[in-house]
Parts: C-alpha cells; structure tokens; sequence
C-alpha cells in the first residue's frame, strides 16, 4: 500500500443530509477529479454500524475515515457520508464511507436516511461493499436482510439498472470454507430479492440483470490481524484497474465523466431528498446537457481572450492579414478540440448539440472579421484591376481584349485570395462577394467604355463639323440650281467616310450590334444635324446675303468690274437679273433638301408671287386670301425641312426690295447725270427750228443791246429751269410731251424762282432731293432669326420708303419700280 501520498477526504453528505457542495469542490480540485474522464470509479461500502467498515477501507484504500475506538466501545462513529481518494489505485478510485445501518429494520419509510444513502450510493457508485459479519449468513433473523431489502428495493427506483458490482465482505470469518458459505449467501440473496416487490416491467428480471455479485471474506482484524491485512491486501489488487473489462467493475453502465460527477452527483442526492423516482439515463443527459453548456461557455470565454485571435482581429480592421485563413482555422480548431475533450464522455447527442452552438458561436464571433478580409481582398483587387486597364488601354490594347484579360486575372486572384481566407470549420461561401467584384469591374468597364466612346463620338462629330460646316456654307452662299444635290453628294460623302471610321474603331469596344447601329444612326443624324444648322444659320442672314448677291450682280458686270452708269446700260434688265438672282438664293435657302426625293416648286412658286408682274401681288405689300405666299407652310415641303416660310418669304422680299431700291436709284441719278453731261444742247431739231423760224428776231435782238441783256438773262432763266424740272426727259419722249412739261412747269416755277431770287438776292435753289435722302444712312441689318421670324432694324426705313414721295420725283420713281 501506498501510505507516502496524503488522503484527500470530505464529509460529502452530514448526518442531516446536507449535501457539502464546496467541500466537494474543493475534493475534486484535490484529486483533480474532472481530468479523469471515464477514467474513475467510485466505491461505496454500507454495513451494520461498528461492522469495521472505516477500518476495512482504511486498509484496503489507504484511506483516513474515522474508526471507533475499541478500548470506549462500541458506537456510532459514522455519521452521513464521507468520501475520500484511494491512494496508489489506478484508476482514480474514491470510496464512500456510508454511515452504518442500525440492524434493526428501521425506517421503513422512503425518506429514512438509511435508504437514502443507500439509494445515492447505487445511483453513483460502480462497486458497492456490502459489509456483514460472517455468523449472519444464513440466519434467518441476520443483520444483513433489512439491508439487501433495502438495496434491492431501491435499486428499483433506479430506472435502469447500472450493472453495479456487489462484493459482499464476510467479516470475521470461521473455518467454514468460503466455498461453503457462498452458496448460502447467494441463496439468502435469491431469497430476499425474490421477496422485494418489484415494478411490472421488472417482475421477472433476474438479479444478475441488475448486479455481479462477488463473495469475499475476511478474517477477524482483531483477532487475526495478520490474516487479515493479508486478505485485505489481496482484495486490494482486485481494484486496481477495475474498470477495465474482466475487472471488478467491468460491466457498469451509465458512468457519469468525471468533469460530471461533482453536479451529478448533486442533483442525484436533490432527487433522492425530495423522494422523487431517480431517472438515470435522463439524468446522465441532463448532467450532459449542462456540463457541456458549462465546457461550451468557458471554450468560447477562452477564446475571446485568446491573443491569437484578438492579434488578428485588430490586424484585420486596418489590412488584409496574409494566412488569415489557416491562422483562424487553428485557433478554432484548438477551441473545438479542446472542447471535444472535455465533453468526449458525455452523451453523444448532447455533446454534438452543445459542439454545433459553441461553433456557431464562435463563428458568428469571427465572421465579421472573415467579411472584412473579404472586403479588403476585393477593395484591392478593383483597385488593382483599374490600374492594370488603364495601363493596358493607355499602352494601346484594345478596348475589348484589355478589358477581357484584365476581368479574367484579377478574379482569379480575387479566386486566390479568397483560398487564403476560407475557415475550415465555417465553409462560408465568398461567391457573393465575388460577384459583387465582378459587378464592380464591369460597372468599371462600362464607365470607361461610356467615356471612351462618347471620346470617340465627339471626335467624329468634330470631324464632320469641321468637313461639313464651311462647304455647306460656301454652297449655300452660292446658291444654285445643284446646291442642294451639291450638299446632299458632300453630306453623304462624309458621313460615309466617318462612319467607317467610326465602325472600324467601335470594333474594338466590342458593342453588341443594336448599339453599334444607334451609335451609327446618331453620327449620321449629327451629320444631318451639321448641315440642316447650317441652314438654319444662312437662313437667319437670307436678307443680308440677298443683298450681296443684289449688290455683286448690280454693281459689277460680266467681268466683275465695277459698273460706271454711262447712260447706255440698261438698268430695268440688270435690276432684273439681279433680283432674280437673289431671288433664286432665297429659293434654295427657304427649305431643307437632304433626301434624294426632296423635289419642290418652291423657285416656280416665288417667281409667281413676287417677281411676276401679271399678278400684281409684288405691287401689294399686304397679303391677300389667293396670294400663294399666304401661308405658313410650303405645299411639298414638311415643316420640320422649312427653313423660311412662304409669309417670311413675302416680308423678306419686301425689305429686300425696299433695301435694294437705293442702288437702283442712285444708280439711275448717275445715268441721267452721264447724259446731262454729254448733251446740254437743246436737241438738234429745236435748234434748226430756232434758225428758220427766228432769225429776223435774233437779229433785232442781237442789234439792239437792251434786248440782247433780257435774252441772255432769259437764257440764264431757262437752263436753270432745264436742269431743276428735268425737262430733258419728257423731251426726250417727244416733243409734244416736252413742250406741253414746259408749259406746265415754266410759269409757276418761273414765279417762284423770281420769288425766291427777290427774297434771298439772287441766292440760287440747290434742293437735291438725293442729299437728305433718308436710305443715305439706312442700316442693312436685317434678317430673320434663326427660328424664322423676320425682323429689321430698319424700321425707319420701311416707313420712308413707303412715304418715298416725298423724297423722289415722280419719273425717278416710276423708273425703280422694275419687277
Ligand atoms: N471483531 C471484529 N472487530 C473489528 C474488525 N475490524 C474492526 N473491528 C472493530 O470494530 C470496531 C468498529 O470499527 P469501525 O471500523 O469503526 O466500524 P464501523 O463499521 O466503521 O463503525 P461505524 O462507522 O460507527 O458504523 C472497532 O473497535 C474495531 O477495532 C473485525 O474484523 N472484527
């Protein structure tokens, strides 16, 4: 025997019953019960009082338990129940010290101590010592039967048997061999378990279903102690590795794992106390159920102060932490494993119950962590892939390939990353996080392509404005019979040539075929777009470059120099050709013609109304209900492709004449001047009238002085009068006109130049109506707006050329109206 260890002992159970909780604490701490596992057993002995039940296990177990004293006699020394640790057994083995039953059949109620602590005692116990004295076997009125009642009736209480061990100790034993004696015993067993009534369901259960039973017998400790330390020391090997199968408490069922046995053994004696039926395969799961909870809590408590992880945890909120993965996968590993040997002995189902929370537990602790890992791996990964595209793009590839190359090598190091971060015990699937990369790089890649097609769009357009803008002009101011064809040719020529350069660089964007062809659509329709604004422009100035036109044509001639008005030109056909030139500009300018089918009479229709003379309508500025002008839309052509409307066409030609009408007037001023200037003689037939009809007079006159200074006088009188009314031109008409404009001028007129001569002394009259002319300082700004409304700043003009009588003589008047 081992007797250099110190006994660990307790008083586990005091003679009221109360369960010494802290003392067990303390004891289990001591033995360090909790690490044994399955590893233990428990050993109880219950006996008659003073049967040497202390002293048998004191020697048989190294134990400490009071003995009573044989020189004060005999008493209780016994009280409850105590507990101690075996010393030198393996496995850890504690033994029971129960108090001793009284001999007598007392209590025979359920809450009697006796049957309590024989009760706890079955329910914890795997071998149970039953102490008798060697002279009851067989006694019909023997100690021992109230006892085996009391344990067999009990034992019923337990809803399964345990398979516990009875070895029953016959103490004192006598010559009689122990051959001989245990049949009896075994017979006096049969006999009382056959008397103890028994549950239905156990009636005919036999008494080996519910225990081994095992005779040993000892020989007097006060009598022969020799003897007796002897038996006792070889009952002792019995006990080493009694767990073990063969061994003494080889069969036993529904062992409590050691972390277990302090609760368990608890609420078994709780059970007892109240007198309720003791359910042990319930109670084991219960004893499971809390004790992995227990193993659980302080697994997942560890773990949150575990350094590993609170190093990691507080690394992963700023950066990716490399290995995150195999790190967390250990540290939760190790939690779990450590968890899987604590709970390895309890009940499979409550074990694997308890596992799965505590794993949930830790993995809802770890997981955002996981997300922020993920997070940054995808964070990195897109910024990572715009730089590459922007590089690939910069570095010429094209649109299509680089963005294919870049999306299918950053996610498969996205792929790779996200190996790095998977926790084996969580088989968490990053495939969302994946496509919300993914999404990212083709939102990323469709900014760009949106950017660099709307690059390429605008340099397109640029390229069509700057090809089509000035041409288009340069027609439009020539406007022509083939300007439309001409701009149609250039608009198709161009948008052709941009379009298929367009479409040679949208290939490498790899646009599906619908947008390719808006995208086309939309160049040809800015193309459209250049030349119809263009128009518009032009339109807006019509007036002005009318006026040119007017203005080129009347003033130079054939060969573009500059007209000088001799008086041989004719002014009617020049003012003619002039203004239905201009005319024909403002035909072409009046209406979109982009479409091969674009045919109109607009020309045909202007001529009518404003320069065909036969319809009277150039003579009337109003608009009448049958004038082809009187309307806001051409006939053939639609309003979206009308650039100046017919009514617009009717006011713009109004001003225009009205603008134009100056030159011609000063035009015909200069003619006549020519004239006046190469013929200041009186026609030759007045002349050879003056010399055959007065030469009798002219001779008397030119004899006679006084006569001849009123002649010169008269003559004097008579050129004035000549170049004031403009005689020559109704002379020139004939020579009745002339005499008649004479004769109809010459005396009013003579009165009021002799009139005037008295009042202002012989001042001359110098009124050139053409010096205050009011078109003089006429401003030529006028048009219509780029949305087709006419407007002039010369509003003063309209109103002195429609009180032009005032000014312009009624001949020179009567010349401008040409059509
Ligand atoms: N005759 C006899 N007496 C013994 C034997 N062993 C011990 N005793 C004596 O019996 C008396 C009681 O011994 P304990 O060991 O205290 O007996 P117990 O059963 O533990 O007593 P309680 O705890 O009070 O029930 C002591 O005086 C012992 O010397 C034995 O084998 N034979």
């Amino acid at each position: 025997m081992d007797q250099g260890r110190q006994c660990c002992s307790t008083h586990l159970i005091d003679g009221d019953g109360t369960f010494n909780v802290s003392g067990m604490d303390t004891f289990m701490k001591e033995v360090k019960l909790a690490e044994r596992g399955l590893s233990y057993a428990v050993v109880s002995i219950m006996g008659p009082q003073s049967s040497g039940k202390s002293t048998l296990l004191n020697h048989l177990f190294g134990t400490n338990f009071r003995e009573m004293d044989a020189f004060k006699g005999r008493s209780q020394t016994t009280k409850g129940i105590w507990m101690a640790e075996c010393t030198g057994i393996e496995p850890c083995t504690i033994v029971m010290d129960l108090e001793g039953t009284d001999g007598r059949e007392r209590g025979e109620d359920d809450t009697a101590f006796e049957k309590q602590s024989a009760l706890f005692a079955l329910a914890v116990s795997d071998i149970v010592l039953i102490n008798m004295w060697c002279h009851d076997i067989g006694r019909e009125q023997a100690a021992n039967k109230p006892l085996l009642k009391t344990v067999f009736q009990v034992m019923m209480r337990l809803f399964s048997p345990r398979k516990t061990t009875l070895v029953f100790v016959i103490r004192d034993k006598t010559r009689t061999p122990l051959e001989n004696l245990e049949p009896v015993l075994r017979e006096d067993i049969q006999k009382i378990w056959d008397s103890v009534p028994k549950p239905q369901a156990h009636k005919e259960t036999p008494l080996s279903e519910f225990f081994n039973v095992e005779v040993v017998a000892l020989s007097s400790y006060e009598e022969k102690e020799e003897q007796f330390k002897e038996q006792v020391a070889s009952l002792r090997q019995r006990f080493f590795h009694s767990i073990a199968p063969g061994g003494l408490a080889g069969d036993r069922r529904g062992v409590v794992p050691a972390s277990g046995f302090s609760f368990s053994a608890q609420r078994i004696w709780k059970i007892i106390k109240e007198n309720k039926d003791l359910d042990l395969p319930a109670h084991k799961v219960m004893v499971a159920t809390v004790r992995c909870e227990e193993i659980a809590n302080e697994k997942l408590a560890s773990f949150v102060s575990n350094e590993d992880w609170c190093e990691l945890d507080k690394a992963i909120q700023t950066q990716p932490v490399s290995g995150f993965g195999k790190k967390l996968t250990s540290i939760l590993g190790n939690c779990l494993s450590e968890y899987d040997m604590e709970a390895t002995y309890f009940d499979d189902g409550v074990r694997s119950a308890k596992r799965k929370q505590l794993k949930e537990k830790l993995l809802q602790l770890v997981q955002p962590a996981y997300h922020s890992m993920l997070g940054h791996i995808r964070t990195e990964t897109l910024d990572k892939f715009k730089e590459a595209f922007d590089k690939a793009l910069s570095g010429g590839e094209g649109f299509s390939v680089a963005a294919h190359n870049c999306t299918d090598c950053f996610m498969t190091q996205f792929d790779e990353a996200c190996s790095d971060v998977i926790i084996q015990q969580a088989n968490w699937d990053s495939s969302k996080v994946r496509e919300k990369l993914q999404r990212d790089i083709y939102a990323h890649v469709a900014a760009v392509r949106a950017a660099k097609l709307s690059e390429l769009t605008t340099l397109y357009e640029k390229k069509l404005n700057e090809a089509l803008s000035g041409p288009v002009e340069a027609l439009l101011d020539g406007a022509g019979e083939d300007t439309w064809p001409a701009i149609r040719k250039l608009l198709r020529r161009e948008t052709e040539s941009a379009v298929s350069g367009f479409s040679v660089k949208l290939f490498s964007f790899d646009v599906d075929e619908q947008t390719k062809c808006k995208m086309i659509a939309s160049l040809e329709d800015y193309a459209r777009g250049v030349v119809e604004s263009k128009a518009k422009e032009e339109a807006a100035r019509v007036l002005i470059r009318m006026k040119d036109r007017f203005a080129t044509l009347f003033s130079q001639d054939s060969d573009s120099m500059p007209r000088v008005w001799t008086g041989k030109e004719d002014i009617r056909a020049i003012t003619k050709m002039a203004r239905s030139a201009s005319l024909k500009l403002l035909s072409v300018i009046a209406a979109i013609r982009l479409d091969d089918d674009d045919d109109d009479n607009i020309e045909k229709t202007l001529a009518v109304a404003l320069v065909d003379t036969r319809s009277g309508a150039t003579t009337n500025k109003s608009i009448t209900s049958d004038d082809p002008l009187a309307s806001s839309t051409w006939a053939e052509v639609s309003p979206s492709k009308t650039l100046i409307t017919p009514v617009q066409c009717k006011s713009l030609w109004r001003q225009f004449k009205i603008e134009t009408e100056y030159a011609v007037t000063q035009a015909i001023a200069a003619q006549e001047a020519s004239k006046r200037n190469n013929n200041w003689l009186p026609p030759p037939w007045a002349i050879v009238a003056l010399v055959v009809l007065g030469f009798n007079e002219f001779m008397t006159l030119l004899r006679n002085p006084l006569y001849l200074g009123v002649i010169f006088v008269g003559f004097l009188l008579v050129k004035a009068l000549w170049v004031q009314l403009d005689i020559s031109g109704e002379f020139r008409n004939g020579a009745l006109p002339g005499l008649l404009a004479l004769s109809t001028k010459f005396l009013p007129t003579v009165m009021n130049l002799l009139r005037k001569l008295a009042e202002e002394g012989q001042k001359p009259a110098t009124t050139d109506p053409q010096s205050n002319h009011p078109l003089a300082a006429r401003s030529h700004q006028s048009g219509v707006t780029n949305n087709g409304d006419f407007s002039s700043t010369g509003s003063s003009d309209v109103t002195t050329s429609e009180n032009g009588s005032e000014y312009s003589s009624p001949s020179i008047h009567e010349k401008i109206k040409i059509k």
